[in-house]
């Protein structure tokens, strides 16, 4: 077995401001083995470098604490596992002390250490351990860890009925949808995305842990390849049909359009909802993509269905010799035939700020392949994730409007559908229970 390398000064140095928790014991469990992550061996299937264009090496921390939850605008890594929980107590302290726990934990495995201080062998031979052990000996990749409520946690069971934004409303239904019930709503969410797919199992699978007695796993999915860029740093990644997707993202650069259609202003959440000033509200689709009919599908009808080309992701109305990827797109431009170069029915005309009042939102989605569904066909798809200062003011009319006349509704199927309410960060000595609760 390879020397465990120490951790680097800059993580020594994120572990000592660590905030919170236990750091003398983390620190001293704070080692691993030095096996590469996925990320940090190969180049990525989506990121620029072996950073994954996240810029960050792979023994290098994503800040747990902040104004806004890690998870959001940080550039999308490689891998997510996303569970959606049901709480199963009736009694609001179990579930504020689960949140503190939660907290502890998230925070300590965000930089690489156990859930607990010692929690893999430090127990002794008699007691089960309380860290499940397979992420010891690896780094953090970039682990982000983000947590979100949705809107029946507020119905009265916990005392919280008078602290719910008003914009955590169930999503209406939309046309075509196929929801099943056993992939839908949930009281809370956690999103666990790294570079290192076990990194973020293991983060999860210790968070569920944790909760035994206080919640149940209701859903979850695993998501692999990220279909959108979060970051001007990041290459723009390809979906299951391989389209170039993330191109027109909101990024985190560009603070003013995070402003604006992100973050949720204190405006928005006024009197006993204002613990959500900062937050920001995800919508989770689980959209099943039928890749054995598109793959039958000719190239130029596919690029007429998203309005972009399949090669470099360049709007359709630039000729072949000057396609640029982030060129605007130009709605008015006509073929030799009169008709629009970008189809009245395509996805980006469709879901474009232009044709939707200045609506836009924040896309982080993963691909996925859940094994085939016995007929012969690839249970395969995009696990959409959105972020937005209201779900109510800006999915729901863009889901209208693709629902209604997108082209692309011919290839693919809403299987799954939640909305969470994503508090903000975490200041130095907060957790997730008083920022619930408010005490
Ligand atoms: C309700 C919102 C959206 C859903 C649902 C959605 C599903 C979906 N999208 C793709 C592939 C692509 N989408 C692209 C652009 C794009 N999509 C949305 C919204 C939803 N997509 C927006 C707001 C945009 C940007 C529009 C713009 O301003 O130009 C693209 C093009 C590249 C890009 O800009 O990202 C692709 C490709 C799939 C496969 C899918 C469901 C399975
Ligand atoms: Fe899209």
């Amino acid at each position: 077995m390879s020397p465990r390398p120490e951790p680097s000064a800059t993580r020594r140095s994120v572990l000592a401001s660590g905030a919170g928790v236990a750091v003398a014991g983390a620190a001293a469990g704070l080692t691993y083995a030095g096996r590469p992550s996925s990320a940090a061996a190969h180049q990525s299937s989506s990121g620029t470098d072996a950073t994954g264009g996240t810029g960050r090496a792979a023994d290098e921390p994503v800040p747990f604490r902040g104004e806004h939850q890690a998870g959001i605008v940080t550039p999308a890594q490689d891998r997510m596992h996303f569970v959606a929980l049901d709480v199963v107590t009736t009694d609001p302290a179990e579930l504020s002390l689960l949140l503190k726990e939660w907290t502890r934990a998230a925070e300590r495995m965000t930089y690489g250490a156990e859930a607990t201080p010692g929690g893999v062998v430090g127990g002794g031979p008699h007691r089960p351990p309380t860290d499940t052990g397979e992420a010891l000996d690896l780094p953090p990749s970039n682990l982000t860890i983000t947590i979100g409520y949705g809107p029946s946690l507020f119905d009265g069971r916990f005392g919280l009925a008078g602290r719910r934004p008003e914009a955590l409303r169930e999503l209406p239904g939309f046309t075509g949808d196929d929801l099943d019930p056993a992939r839908t709503g949930g009281d809370l969410c956690i999103q666990a995305c790294a570079d290192d797919p076990q990194v973020a199992v293991h983060a999860v699978r210790n968070l569920i842990r944790i909760g035994f007695g206080v919640i149940s796993v209701r859903w979850s999915q695993l998501g692999f390849g990220r279909t959108s860029s979060t970051s001007t740093s990041q290459a723009t990644p390809r979906n299951l049909f391989g389209f170039k997707d993330g191109t027109a993202n909101i990024k985190a650069e560009d603070g003013a359009a995070l402003a604006e259609h992100v973050w949720v202003d204190p405006a928005d959440v006024p009197g006993d909802a204002a613990w959500m000033a900062g937050g920001s509200y995800l919508v989770a689709r689980r959209i099943r993509m039928h890749v054995e009919v598109w793959d039958r599908t000719p190239l130029q009808e596919q690029e007429d269905i998203f309005g972009r080309d399949k090669a470099v992701g360049a709007s359709l109305h630039l000729p072949a010799d000057r396609r640029d990827e982030n060129a605007p797109l130009d709605f008015a431009a006509k073929g030799v035939d009169g008709q629009p170069r970008i189809p009245l029915t395509s996805h980006v005309r469709l879901a474009h700020e232009s044709q939707l009042d200045g609506i836009r939102i924040l896309r982080r989605g993963y691909n996925f392949t859940d094994g085939s569904d016995g007929s012969g066909h690839l249970d395969a798809g995009l696990f959409f994730l959105a972020f937005v200062r209201d779900a109510h003011r800006q999915f729901v009319p863009m889901q209208q409007a693709l629902a209604k006349s997108d082209k692309l509704n011919e290839y693919i199927e809403h299987t799954g559908s939640a909305l969470f309410a994503v508090p903000p960060g975490l200041g130095d000595g907060e957790d997730w229970g008083v920022q619930l609760f408010g005490a």
